[in-house]
């Protein structure tokens, strides 16, 4: 069955308001020839395609029953709302776009966002993937779903290096409901399930290109959860690093939510990388683990006294209405005291970054809001802190293809319904919610003491008012009247170096990017958690010798700033024409969420069993952080001694030093993780630091114990996880064989093979002879390759094995198995001809899927 159209516009054209025409290009706005028809249809796809904005309404007692139906025993439904005044009247008095283009920018709001995804560069089959997205899906898609060919069904982002990031005009929903994008749904789940792709929405993909990171670079992550652009800086940081070796450099991934710290564990772990650290600390206050010179010789000689970044990535949290197109529930929540109470978390978190930025490094701060309090003032006010120590990028030469905007200068301050252009217009009693930094000048006007407001308020207070009284208000809006327009301020700075990203410039999401270089250290300003309440007086000097401040940052960040914005923010309200404003009524975590359904899933499995944990287990009390499990070298010589014996690891591979436990009883270690030279080196500043960091978690997982019978009877009861044997596999000397493809093909169908069962038999003695436990078995690549020399090389492909008394059994999930023979096969085909292949491959996969519907890694062992 061929579809009509189910395409969504990929760029949407200004000049046209009504319609909404398909554009290919890339460019911000310019027109193409389109048919009224289409559009039409595009839109009444639009409306049959909202599934994901319908709601449950709140029970009416007088027309439903109890269980939410109405009457006739189903549930009934209402639209999300997609329209809020106050967002209309905030935006259109911002200029945030021109007048002209106002309703096509609304219109592209509503619409659902189209999905897109990044191929992992670092997965071994990154280059099977995106062939497959070229030439198979590119193509297949296309002739199935667009009429003539004028939409493309799915394309590489163009401003996204070597094809590895794509964008499909199919929204999530199109995805999962439509058969005919079965194929094209069942590759995206299968891919993104075992790591091989990551859904991200596209402009969430943007800030770490502009960070310019390189292999050896220290970078800090300040708020990273739920890891998508984590995941990027490790695959840029380990993008030419040979099988084997390590980068020198490392990626501390940082959140304040301990349970979405979570998620980006387990979103990394496809990674496979030893040069990761996470912790849970708030951003602003993130340990810089400064050896100071009372510290023993031994630790001052260290590589690092202290914890400084090349590369600062400052994804803060925000009001997320750039994201209203995948998460329609901003629209009913979105006010716009939102931004402001976010505007000075945002501000210190920034600063402490640039403190922890070395000099001539850079810091990317971004959102996914398009509110200028959140973006522009903040910018602005960093550059007001920092003086000439620090300055604004003009990254306009890099990415030419992506299409953005430049920052605004000049904006308002919209507050308790009412619009303000200046500090000096705001009432007293805001000023501990609204702050100078939130206006283009940053001024704060310290004689404001003889404000008119106050004068005026006074004179209601004095007439028996309360300050609260419409004559008060009244007040407030008369001193607008006579400001607006006459003092209205532009920013100095040359904010037009920030780029926006506006949904209908190339169909996407809204994105803020401010990109910093650090020039010199920090001038010295004293924080005073006063200046979050307006009183900051701008103190940024040109740098000189003794004027450097990085650790006084450190220790005098703005203790308690936080509760106090968030006390201001939850002030009494004067009755006004807008909504309360609960600043942190939408959680700016959940709104900035860039996973979708699948992820969520992962993040609700991820919170049971933390809960389920917690349940069974006690509160971690060991080591410095409560409820965290401490980090310790392993030192235990006889298990070091057991591992290295077992697996012959070459003297080469760096081991001893470099094994950590998160257990301090080593008779019950369970995991063994690898930490790169350089987490080595931050852990052993954090420990002569008194253990400042938090971490949550370090290092790749690469040793597990098998506690099972077999396990333990096994000279070393340690077996290699999968996520580690890629780093290790070149050093194994011992318990290591190359089968031939047919052998290595069942293995992978079958799981679990007699000794005597393998075609070729002299792979089946030498299986036997092997020792009882974990084994490696690598793909040989000619036919009866089990005598090949053993020599490692990106192309190598090996599993985890256990050899038991009488078989050889996989020690891979089933979904692995499923992956590995699809792709093999797919492969040896294309070498070969179909010569080894006696079924086709879809057929084999799913014998594989059958035969191991519950299997995971330890199962094999029983099986063997
Ligand atoms: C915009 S999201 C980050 C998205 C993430 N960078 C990514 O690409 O997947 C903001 C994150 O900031 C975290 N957060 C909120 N307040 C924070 C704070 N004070 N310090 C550190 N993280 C914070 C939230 O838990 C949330 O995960």
């Amino acid at each position: 069955m061929k579809c009509a159209l189910l395409l969504q516009h990929p760029v949407l054209v200004p000049q046209q308001l009504k319609q909404l025409e398909p554009n290919m290009g890339g460019g911000g706005g310019g027109g193409r020839g389109g048919k009224g028809g289409r559009a039409r249809t595009q839109r009444k796809h639009f409306r049959q395609s909202r599934e994901n904005v319908w709601k449950r309404p709140k029970p009416d007692p007088s027309s439903e029953n109890k269980d939410g139906s109405n009457g006739s025993g189903k549930p009934s439904w209402t639209a999300f709302a997609t329209q809020n005044d106050s967002f209309d009247e905030y935006y259109k008095e911002q200029g945030i776009v021109s007048s002209e283009e106002w309703d096509v920018f609304m219109e592209v709001l509503r619409t659902p966002l189209p999905a897109a995804f990044r191929i992992n560069s670092s997965s071994q089959f990154c280059t099977d993937i995106r062939l497959q997205l070229e030439n198979d899906f590119m193509k297949s898609l296309q002739a199935e779903f667009v009429e003539g060919g004028e939409v493309e069904a799915i394309r590489p982002l163009p401003w996204y290096p070597e094809n590895l990031a794509w964008h499909s005009n199919f929204s999530r929903m199109q995805l999962r409901k439509n058969q005919t994008l079965e194929r094209f749904h069942e590759f995206l789940k299968l891919e993104n399930e075992i790591g091989n792709i990551t859904r991200q929405e596209a402009v969430s993909m943007v800030p770490p290109l502009f960070l310019d990171v390189h292999s050896n670079h220290f970078v800090l992550d300040m708020c990273a959860a739920p890891g998508s652009k984590t995941f990027q800086l490790l695959e840029i940081i380990h993008r030419s690093t040979k099988p084997g070796s390590l980068p020198d450099g490392m990626v501390v991934a940082n959140d304040l939510d301990v349970q979405r710290c979570n998620l980006l564990i387990h979103q990394t772990k496809w990674m496979c990388t030893a040069n990761l650290i996470v912790t849970n600390h708030e951003a602003q206050q993130f340990p810089g683990c400064h050896l100071k010179k009372t510290h023993t010789r031994m630790e001052l000689d260290r590589s690092i006294t202290q914890l400084q970044f090349d590369r600062v990535l400052c994804d803060v949290p925000c009001s997320g209405d750039g994201t209203l197109r995948k998460a329609p529930d901003v629209w009913r929540k979105w006010n716009s005291g939102m931004g402001n109470g976010l505007h000075s978390l945002q501000v210190q978190i920034a600063m402490r970054g640039l403190s922890l930025l070395k000099v001539g490094g850079r810091m990317v701060y971004s959102t996914c809001s398009m509110n200028p309090v959140e973006n522009e003032a903040v910018v602005a006010e960093i550059l007001r802190k920092c003086g000439e120590s620090v300055e604004l990028v003009d990254v306009s030469s890099e990415l030419p293809q992506l299409v953005r905007r430049p920052g605004l200068k000049k904006w308002k301050v919209r507050d308790k319904g009412v619009w303000l252009v200046s500090y000096k217009d705001v009432y007293k009693f805001h000023r501990s919610a609204i702050f100078p930094s939130m206006f283009p000048s940053g001024r704060s006007f310290p004689d404001l003491v003889d404000n008119k407001h106050d004068i005026k308020v006074e004179n209601n207070v004095s007439d028996g008012g309360s300050g609260n009284t419409e004559d008060g208000l009244q007040a407030m809006e008369n001193s607008v009247i006579e400001s607006d327009g006459l003092d209205e301020e532009v920013s100095d700075f040359p904010l037009e170096r920030c780029m926006r990203i506006v949904p209908h410039d190339q169909n996407c999401g809204a994105f803020f990017i401010a990109v910093f270089q650090k020039v010199f250290s920090l001038p010295a300003i004293q924080e005073k958690p006063k200046s979050l309440q307006g009183t900051y007086e701008q103190q940024a000097k040109p740098p000189s010798e003794g004027n450097k401040v990085e650790n006084e940052l450190e220790t005098s960040t703005v203790d308690g700033a936080d509760e106090e914005v968030l006390e201001a923010a939850s002030e009494t309200n004067i009755n006004d024409d807008e909504p309360n404003e609960v600043v942190f009524e939408v959680n700016p975590c959940i709104t900035c969420e860039e996973q979708d359904l699948e992820e969520s899933k992962v993040s609700c499995n991820a919170e049971t069993e933390l809960k389920r944990t917690a349940g069974k287990r006690k509160l971690q009390t060991q080591g410095k952080w409560r409820g965290v499990d401490p980090v310790i070298f392993l030192k235990d010589e006889v298990i070091i001694n057991s591992i290295k014996t077992f697996y012959g690891i070459d003297e080469s591979f760096p081991f001893n030093d470099h094994l950590i436990t998160r257990n301090s009883d080593t008779s019950h270690v369970k995991r063994i993780y690898y930490v790169s030279k350089s987490v080595k080196d931050v852990l052993e500043l954090n420990f002569s630091v008194g253990e400042r960091l938090k971490i949550t978690s370090i290092g790749l997982k690469m040793f597990e114990r098998q506690s099972s019978r077999e396990g333990s009877s096994a000279p070393c009861s340690f077996r290699i996880s999968s996520e580690g044997l890629p780093l290790i596999l070149p050093y194994i000397t011992k318990q290591i064989l190359y089968a031939s493809p047919v052998d290595f093909k069942h293995l992978l169908q079958y799981k679990s093979i007699k000794f005597a069962d393998f075609v070729d038999a002299e792979f089946g003695q030498k299986a036997a002879n092997l020792m009882p436990g974990c084994c490696v078995i690598a793909l040989g690549k000619g036919s009866k390759a089990s005598s090949d020399p053993f020599q490692v090389d990106e192309s190598t492909i090996a599993i985890g094995c256990w050899k038991g008394r009488a078989s050889l059994c996989v020690l891979v999930t089933a979904i692995d198995c499923q992956e590995l023979l699809g792709r093999l096969l797919t492969r040896m085909e294309t070498e070969t001809g179909s010569s080894m292949q006696d079924k086709p491959s879809n057929v084999m996969a799913d014998e594989v899927q059958n035969s191991n519907d519950k299997n995971d890694a330890n199962e094999g062992i029983a099986n063997c």
